[in-house]
């Protein structure tokens, strides 16, 4: 698509790291320093500081070599198309990025490649687990797994004994090249094996998710989608908006959707539908390719998606799809039956209410951030004068 390139320089932001980094002495201490602030975005704390996971959590893509890590990271963060992966070639260095295009879906995701030994002693994992929210571990099911459980396993557990609060989440990877019953019986080979291990080894109380996901369908989508809203805060006070939202408006379905990365970070308490998630993603393409080809003025401020945004689309069984621009980064797509969608009036006023909640919702977490920060500038400040003197704070 020709819009692709500038959709991606205006949202898209990659830094690779060569391996050899690690491998230099001086570079190595200053990566292993524990105050080092290393690559991080102004304005966001450095990774290794206490506060640093709340504030920007971490996610890290973790399996065996060509398991399909950087290929799922290249379609859900970058929108490559599905095909173009079979040309990737094998990542022989960490690969940060930064996914702050939001402020919501604010955080990092690191891509370890596969050959590295990651338990190598001169390789600080501890400090990698640390500020870590979300360890993925990506099995390619086409694959014989019995090595990828092994390395699940050691990788869970050292992980654990670092940082017991983070989320580990198995992508049972590449499902699209099995039947639907084969897809069944290998998530509960893979569950049943990987808990066993970890009864085996007393670990019991790690908890493990499990996600069945390709990226040839929209199924990697949803399953970053649940890995991303457990580690945002403010779920619960999303989920209710949404639900209030709905429930005055004669809405059927709604879902707040971070519009780059088609993520859903939040959506009411009904259940969700595979069907409905893929038609809010082919809709949100939808407003976003016609925006590139036919919506930009040509000047390099210009973005596909701002407050103009909306999109109506009428589907052929009585129900409309609305969507909608909440903030500079997200949309709400909402599920209409058509004899509801005649008070389009009243939807509109309530959205303007739900819209201003959820900047509030914004704003103090806005607040919150400034605080940590600040409170963590004057922390490393006494920290570092020598002596035991300490700065005072102004
Ligand atoms: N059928 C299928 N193939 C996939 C899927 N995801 C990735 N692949 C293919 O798997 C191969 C390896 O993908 P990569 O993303 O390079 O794997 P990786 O884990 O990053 O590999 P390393 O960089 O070596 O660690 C590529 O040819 C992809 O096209 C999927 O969902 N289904």
């Amino acid at each position: 698509m020709t819009s692709k390139g500038t959709y991606n320089e205006v949202y898209g932001k990659i830094d690779a790291l060569p391996f050899d980094y690690y491998e230099d002495d001086d570079d190595f201490d200053t990566f292993t320093d524990g105050d080092a602030d290393f690559g991080c975005d102004e304005g966001v704390l450095g990774f290794s500081d206490p506060f640093s996971s709340e504030v920007k959590p971490r996610i890290l893509l973790m399996g065996l070599r060509r398991s399909g890590k950087s290929s799922i990271q290249k379609v859900v963060f970058h929108k490559m198309s599905p095909n173009e992966t079979l040309f990737l070639e094998s990542t022989n260095k960490i690969c940060r990025e930064d996914v702050s295009n939001s402020s919501f879906v604010s955080f990092q995701i690191w891509d370890f490649p596969g050959q590295i030994d990651f338990f190598d002693p001169t390789f600080d994992y501890e400090m990698i687990f640390r500020g870590t929210g979300a360890l993925i571990f990506v099995i390619d099911s086409q694959d014989d797994y019995v090595e990828a459980l092994s390395r699940l396993h050691l990788t869970v557990t050292r992980a654990y004994k670092v940082n017991p609060d983070i989320n580990f989440e198995v992508f049972i990877h590449k499902v699209d090249g099995l039947s639907d019953d084969h897809k069944i019986e290998k998530q509960s080979d893979i569950h049943k094996r990987a808990n066993d291990d970890l009864a085996d080894a007393g670990l019991e109380r790690i908890h493990l998710s499990f996600y069945l996901t390709s990226i040839y369908d929209h199924s990697i989508f949803e399953a970053f989608s649940k890995v991303v809203q457990k580690l945002i805060p403010q779920l619960p006070t999303l989920e209710n908006l949404l639900n209030i939202f709905i429930s005055n408006s004669g809405i059927e379905k709604a879902f707040l959707f971070d519009v780059v990365s088609k993520i859903y970070i939040a959506t009411d308490s009904s259940p969700v539908d595979m069907q409905t998630y893929e038609l809010c993603c082919d809709m949100i393409d939808v407003v976003i390719d016609i925006s590139c080809i036919y919506g930009l003025t040509g000047d390099e401020t210009g973005t596909p998606y701002d407050k103009e945004s909306m999109a109506i689309i009428h589907l052929n069984n009585t129900t409309v799809m609305y969507l909608k621009e909440v903030t500079k980064f997200l949309a709400l797509v909402c599920f209409i039956r058509e004899e509801s969608f005649e008070r389009k009036g009243l939807i509109d006023y309530n959205f303007h209410c739900f819209k201003k909640a959820i900047e509030e919702v914004f704003d103090v977490r806005l607040q919150v951030q400034r605080n940590r920060k600040l409170l963590s500038q004057r922390r490393w400040s006494r920290q570092t004068v020598p002596n035991g003197s300490q700065l005072h704070p102004h």
